[in-house]
């Protein structure tokens, strides 16, 4: 098993973010309110996963937590938004202004072209519940993981890939039970569901997902990115296919053809894509 070396990748307030031989880890810190995010957890989680994007050193992302509790020492994933930052019209931050970019997050998360691994060791509830559902896939703690849906508790409901999608996971009556009991779900249970991957004890959670990813690495990029977006497409429509058809696109640069196009064109003169190139 290959053993992590973590570097810090960039100091935040609300979040950590490590990198160690291809994989990064980005975690919410803030374990006493049940790693709830705020305005300024959202924008730190936008710039790591950017970061994780841009970084082509990075093959996958965990998407984790630190923890437990100082106060009680429970463990969390994330309890969604932070019911005390929640004014009339989203989540205000510093700047007074009101926002619901968590959706921003779950969008880089969906089309990054890697793979997200959500690492879960405590709670995943409300936005943090829609949070695992996005990732590719989840890893839950045997012991601590919990999974709940509060969105129809608190009045802020998740319409997009938080219940729609998950619907496509679990199915349409379990994804209804989920959403409109609210009730709590162990890792096993999640597991039995088809909304948890694996169902790994507590000490080995980090340990286990670190090797997951070192065995993602091993896979083609190119094959990987594809399948994912070929797999994201006909739940995205348009825009699943716009982000699959835009690395067919990119494929297509590396071809005589499509330097052809370009030389022609530089060069003002007709392309000439030559004969015998309409195979079957
Ligand atoms: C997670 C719990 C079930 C855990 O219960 P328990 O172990 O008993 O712990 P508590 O004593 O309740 O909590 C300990 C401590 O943490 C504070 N805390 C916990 N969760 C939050 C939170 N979400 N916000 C703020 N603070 C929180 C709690 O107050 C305690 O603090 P003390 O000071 O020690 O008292 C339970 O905690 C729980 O149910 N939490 C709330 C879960 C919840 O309802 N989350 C919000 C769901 S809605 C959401 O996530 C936003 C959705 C969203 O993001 C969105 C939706 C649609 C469009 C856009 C958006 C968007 O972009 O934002």
């Amino acid at each position: 098993m290959i053993r992590p070396d973590w570097k810090t990748a960039k100091n935040f307030e609300d979040i950590t973010y490590k990198k160690s031989k291809g994989v990064a880890r980005i975690a919410f810190n803030r374990p006493n309110v049940r790693n709830a995010f705020r305005p300024k957890t959202t924008s730190e989680l936008y710039q790591a996963f950017y970061d994780a994007q841009e970084d082509t050193s990075i093959g996958v992302v965990l998407l984790s937590a630190e923890g437990p509790s100082s106060k009680d020492g429970v463990y969390s994933f994330c309890s969604g938004g932070d019911q005390k930052a929640r004014g009339e019209q989203g989540y205000v931050g510093d700047d007074g202004m009101h926002r619901l970019n968590i959706l921003e997050v779950q969008r880089q998360i969906r089309f990054m072209p890697k793979v997200v691994i959500a690492v879960v060791p405590g709670w995943a509830v409300g936005g943090g519940h829609s949070l695992h559902v996005v990732c590719d896939m989840t890893l839950a703690s045997k012991e601590h993981a919990i999974f709940k849906q509060t969105d129809a508790d608190v009045t802020s409901f998740d319409g997009g890939y938080g219940s729609a999608y998950l619907a496509k996971m679990v199915g349409q009556k379990r994804a209804r039970e989920i959403f409109f009991l609210g009730r709590n779900y162990s890792a096993r249970e999640a597991y039995e569901m088809g909304m948890v991957n694996a169902v790994v004890p507590h000490e080995e959670l980090e340990a286990t997902a670190y090797q997951w990813a070192q065995e993602v690495l091993e896979k083609s990029p190119t094959s990987l990115k594809m399948l994912k977006f070929a797999m994201n497409l006909t739940d995205d429509g348009m825009v699943g296919q716009q982000v699959f058809a835009g690395e067919a696109t990119r494929l297509a640069y590396g071809t005589d053809e499509a330097k052809e196009g370009r030389n022609a064109f530089l060069e003002k003169r007709k392309p000439d894509f030559g004969k015998d190139k309409w195979i079957p």
